[in-house]
């Protein structure tokens, strides 16, 4: 369908027209959408040009470090605005992709916040983006209900409900079916200007707000680019200005060193920051992918405890409650386990460990992936944190050490690591190009940051040639000669029907390519979107 805006911008929806979409692909909503385009996507380009800049100074040795041309903001004495009050608890928050069902039960799960997630957890096919949006407008107006087709279930909203927060796509992901004047249009700009265009005015009349997830920045330029799409947005709109409220998460390696300038870029439109683990190691892995004294273990000895990520957290928070803004936990992988009443209780064990640690730290709440672990999260949080939040803890005892933030965590890269990271990447990339963004394998919940350590993990070992702790070099041929039994275990799990009915080929080709290319793809998702619709 072509038609053109007000601006005479021309757009294009490639995507199918269900009849519904039209709801949501208004002629003035794409308007909006066209505007936000034509204003900020040039800067998004050149963002995204400045990270390949950044990357090739990094492989020249450059490593990072806090930066002295924004030193006054470091040292100023300045504080985000205030917050309202219904996100001044939020110690328990739920997330989950755009589904219909999923939205249900989330807002009914007795968590403070949920963050529905056009990200991580979302494999970005234009159905799930465009039934996302009808979901999200329908929640916001609490019209929303369910009936599963496969069981008659039905599901609808109870009265005491989380508050919704939403998490658009990153800077580097495209909407390839909405072109605007011969463009592809940013899927960050799209999620966010959608849903902001049919529900800011309704979410202010029902006493919330517009409140955002912002994923996978890596410079305070980057937050600057969001502030000034809210300013614009809110204008335009006619909302007030400091409506937005955005929770930036710190989940690249070079964020960690802009934490304070990406809070002061957003400071009219803060809600905190928030520890994204899974891409933060990611990054990591990425960032230093050509050092080889920065290589990490296997993805499991990876936790919050090494080094370099417990000096990550530790400055995430003093820095936030030092401005007054918010310092989320993150997300423990363990999920309920069916069937094992064993593995079940040590899986709960670990997120509750995991939230304890997050709580004493000082964190003024967490993350977590399943309803089944709401009352364990709550549970830590309701025991360590008797107020809202924990502003007041400010966490002086820790220092701004650049070297303890990159400092690398020490273990052993391990045969069984190895075809693990095969294995779960393989089963990852599979059920994404199905369309599900986020799966449980081995009872822990993966997603697009999870399975990037996989194949990253993968890309670095075998690039610098590392020593597994069984004595075999980790090699392309190592990869090749290991895949057979990797699939024949696959086969194994889940069935030669579902593994001859599914995309497990295409899932182990794209793989294959990302291992060995000598270039390392930025995103497994970038590749593999070619393959979606
Ligand atoms: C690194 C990061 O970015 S983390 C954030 C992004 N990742 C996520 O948000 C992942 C969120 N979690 C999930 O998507 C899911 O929990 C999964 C895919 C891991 C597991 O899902 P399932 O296999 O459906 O789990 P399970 O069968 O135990 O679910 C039981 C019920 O809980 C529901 N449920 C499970 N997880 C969620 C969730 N996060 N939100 C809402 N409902 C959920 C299921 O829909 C199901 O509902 P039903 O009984 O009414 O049918
Ligand atoms: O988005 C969260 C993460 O851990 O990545
Ligand atoms: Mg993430």
């Amino acid at each position: 369908m072509e038609m053109t805006t007000t601006q005479k911008l021309s757009i294009d929806i490639k995507g199918e027209m269900k009849k519904q979409y039209q709801e949501i692909l208004t002629p003035a909503a794409l308007d909006f959408l066209a505007e936000l385009h034509l204003r900020f996507n040039n800067r998004r380009l050149s963002l995204l040009e400045a990270r390949v800049k950044r990357q090739k100074r990094i492989d020249a040795g450059e490593m990072p470090d806090f930066l002295p041309e924004t030193e006054h903001i470091r040292e100023g004495d300045w504080t985000v605005a205030p917050v309202p009050a219904n996100i001044q608890d939020r110690r328990v928050e739920i997330t989950g992709p755009v589904d219909r069902k999923m939205i249900i039960n989330a807002l009914n799960s007795g968590a403070n916040v949920f963050m529905a997630d056009f990200e991580d957890a979302c494999s970005p096919k234009w159905e799930n983006i465009m039934d996302g949006q009808i979901n999200l407008r329908d929640a916001v107006n609490e019209t929303i209900s369910y009936t599963n087709p496969k069981n008659g279930k039905q599901y609808q909203l109870n009265d005491e409900r989380a508050v919704l927060f939403v998490r658009p796509r990153g800077w580097h992901l495209e909407e390839k079916n909405l072109i605007i004047d011969g463009k592809p249009i940013s899927g960050a700009i799209m999620d966010f200007g959608l849903y902001f265009f049919h529900n800011a005015k309704t979410l202010l009349e029902k006493n919330s707000a517009p409140y955002f997830y912002l994923p996978k920045m890596e410079s305070h330029m980057e937050a600057r680019l969001w502030n000034h799409i809210f300013v614009f947005a809110q204008h335009r709109l006619g909302i007030p200005q400091g409506s937005i409220k955005g929770t930036v998460l710190i989940e690249t390696i070079l964020a960690a060193f802009e934490m304070d300038e990406i809070l002061y870029e957003l400071k009219d439109h803060s809600a905190g920051l928030n520890c994204g683990r899974w891409d933060y190691i990611f990054s990591y892995i990425k960032k230093f992918r050509n050092h080889s004294d920065f290589i990490l273990p296997d993805r499991s000895q990876v936790t919050m405890t090494v080094p370099f990520m417990k000096a990550y957290y530790e400055l995430l928070i003093k820095t936030c409650h030092k401005r007054k803004a918010f310092a989320m936990g993150g997300m423990a992988a363990q999920i309920p386990v069916k069937g094992d009443e064993e593995a079940h209780l040590a899986a709960i064990q670990k997120v509750a460990k995991d939230k304890e640690r997050e709580a004493q730290a000082g964190h003024d709440g967490t993350w977590v992936a399943h309803p089944g672990l709401v009352s364990t999260a709550k549970g830590v949080f309701d025991q360590y944190m008797p107020t809202p939040n924990q502003l007041q803890v400010l966490r002086n005892d820790v220092k701004e050490d650049p070297h303890a933030l990159i400092e690398p965590a020490k273990g052993e890269v391990t045969l069984h690591g190895f075809k693990n990271n095969m294995d779960v990447a393989i089963q990852y990339i599979e059920s994404w190009l199905r369309g599900h963004g986020a799966v449980p394998i081995y009872n822990l919940m993966e997603d697009a940051a999870t399975a990037e350590i996989s194949r990253a993990q993968l890309w670095q070992w075998i690039k610098n040639e590392v020593k597994l702790s069984n004595g075999q070099t980790a090699t392309f041929a190592l990869y090749e000669e290991l895949l057979p039994e990797v699939i024949a275990h696959i086969q194994d799990l889940v069935g030669l029907e579902k593994y001859n009915t599914g995309m497990y080929e295409k899932a182990t080709e794209l793989l294959t390519e990302l291992v060995k290319e000598q270039v390392f793809n930025e995103f497994l998702t970038l590749k593999a979107y070619s393959f979606i619709k």
